[in-house]
């Protein structure tokens, strides 16, 4: 058998995910000469089993309570009828709609040679893929994550769900145990008591622990209102498969225990990176745990090896793996020292109503200045959410005494939307004055962000110094 010569590029990429692609295309379009090895879908996690399909099947699922809210507006229909198979067509074809952006063909046409199959790494400058050997002058891993099996009794008799398995299902759920309260836990417990299964909820901890809990209350508050059972400081003790389905034994922190009967269960208590068996060892790059360990600017303990993403332990978002991507891009391409600022990112979690957070938690500032003060408004001031009666919600803004932003949450109708002009000030530095003294069309939900501004500044407006000086100059002729 003939040996394939040696590829020798610039780049060489592995994993073709959010965070991979952006290397990718990126390097490719400014003159790079780009290897792109990918052993499984191209656009990894987020397109096939992560945001993409999460977000249609919750859009699916707000399509059927729309049908129960509609009364309050004066507005009725009969009872939404759920085709399970139809739902998952659904979001397939939204997949399939967005996959050719991340094709094969599409980076192929960009100049980027991509390799079908695993990527290992045989040497400190060398990966093996599909039988090709590359050595490149860097190497980026970005290589995702999976989704981590916890260790009770029984789950491996009962085929949970995951991820990877949930968004297509076709036939319906009866009773559904989700297992965890994070950002999947909660967007498929909504999504699928809204598609018309029970649910079941169990927290070891409380519900998204990452979160500020003052905001994660409306979040808590709207999935109860849609039915979910909601089981914090819970764990599960076993699963059993019995011949009614499986028997799931609780125990709350308390000490108390119940057992339920469900019909499916949910797996979704976190994430492992994607680093076993990539010859991680024969490169020299170091693990902290199962995480690729990174320096600011994203490199690994080998200089010529970068790791982004889900693998690289950062916050696990698909804007992350972005950014992470952009950041590569100049520390190889321009050499320029690009550094990951971790108070940036912005995150969303696509319950009604979304939970949208960007820069420090209170908790966080408190630990970090003195002068931390927090501005709160609820939805039920703004004109517009009254109007489509959906006025559940408060902003929290965090800043420090001169009115430096710190962080933004919103909790409310489109908080994903209205986070945006909050991400541009803190990027920019911009103080809490530039909101306030926005002009705003009536009636819109942005609204709220210039008020909750507004207000903080209302003490100092309305002070009896400032009174007093108009009073002053409305003496004046
Ligand atoms: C249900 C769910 C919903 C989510 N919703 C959101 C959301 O709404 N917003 C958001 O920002 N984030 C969301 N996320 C997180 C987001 O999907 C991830 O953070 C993002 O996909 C990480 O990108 P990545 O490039 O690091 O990894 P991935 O996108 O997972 O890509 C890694 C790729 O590497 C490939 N690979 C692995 N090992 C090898 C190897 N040795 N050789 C070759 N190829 C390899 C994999 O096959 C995969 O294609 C969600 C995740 C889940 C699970
Ligand atoms: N909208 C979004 O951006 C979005 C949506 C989904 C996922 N994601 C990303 O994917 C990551 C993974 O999501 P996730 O929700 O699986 O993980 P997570 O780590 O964010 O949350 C897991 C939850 O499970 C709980 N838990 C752990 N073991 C448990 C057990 N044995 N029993 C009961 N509860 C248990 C934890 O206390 C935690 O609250 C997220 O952190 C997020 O970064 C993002």
């Amino acid at each position: 058998m003939t040996e394939m010569p040696t590829l020798t590029p610039d780049i060489c990429v592995i994993g073709a995910g959010s965070g991979g692609l952006t290397v990718a295309a990126g390097a490719a379009q400014l003159g790079a000469s780009v290897v792109l090895v990918e052993e499984g879908e191209m656009g990894g996690d987020c397109l096939n089993s992560g945001c993409v399909p999460s977000k249609a099947l919750l859009a699916a699922a707000h399509q059927a309570a729309t049908v129960s809210q509609a009364k309050k507006f004066g507005v009725s229909f009969r009872a939404p009828t759920i085709n399970r198979a139809n739902v998952a067509k659904h979001i397939a074809g939204v997949i399939a709609g967005i996959a050719p952006h991340d094709s094969v063909e599409r980076f192929e046409g960009l100049g980027v040679t991509v390799i079908r199959g695993r990527g290992v790494f045989a040497a400190p400058d060398a990966v093996i893929a599909n039988g090709q050997r590359i050595q490149a002058k860097r190497f980026v891993i970005a290589t995702g994550s999976k989704p981590v099996l916890p260790p009770i009794a029984g789950l491996d008799g009962i085929r949970p769900f995951t991820n990877e398995t949930i968004f297509g299902v076709t036939e319906p759920i009866e009773h559904l145990l989700v297992i965890g309260g994070g950002p999947i836990g909660v967007e498929m417990a909504q999504a699928q008591r809204r598609l018309g299964a029970k649910v079941t909820l169990v927290e070891m901890a409380r519900l998204l622990p990452k979160d500020d809990p003052e905001l994660v209350g409306f979040v808590r508050t709207a999935l109860a209102a849609d039915g979910v059972d909601l089981k914090e400081g819970t764990n599960i003790i076993r699963l059993e498969r019995n011949d009614d389905g499986i028997a799931a034994h609780l125990a709350n922190n308390e000490g108390t225990t119940e057992e339920i009967a469900v019909s499916h269960v949910l797996v979704a208590v976190g994430r492992r990176p994607n680093t076993d068996g990539i010859g991680l060892e024969r490169a020299a790059v170091t693990l902290k745990g199962s995480t690729i360990q990174v320096d600011q600017r994203l490199r690994t303990s080998n200089p010529r090896i970068y790791a982004i993403g889900d693998c690289a332990g950062g916050p696990a978002f698909t804007h992350v793996a972005g950014y992470h991507g952009g950041i590569v891009l100049r520390n190889i391409l321009f050499r320029l020292r690009a550094k990951v600022n971790p108070d940036l990112i912005p995150w969303v979690t696509f319950t009604e109503p979304e939970l949208a957070y960007v820069g420090l938690l209170e908790t966080a500032a408190r630990a970090r200045f003195k002068d931390v003060r927090t501005e709160t408004l609820d939805f039920d001031t703004n004109d517009r959410a009254r109007t489509e009666r959906r006025d559940a919600g408060r902003i929290k803004i965090v800043l420090r005494a001169g009115g430096q932003i710190l962080g933004v949450g919103i909790v409310g109708p489109q908080a994903g939307e209205l986070l945006a002009p909050w991400c541009l000030a803190i990027a920019r530095g911009l103080k809490l004055s530039a909101m306030a003294g926005l002009l705003l069309p009536y009636p819109t939900l942005s609204e709220i962000s210039k008020r909750v501004a507004g207000n903080y500044y209302a003490p100092r407006l309305f002070s009896v110094g400032v009174r007093a000086l108009v009073r002053g100059l409305m003496k004046l002729p």
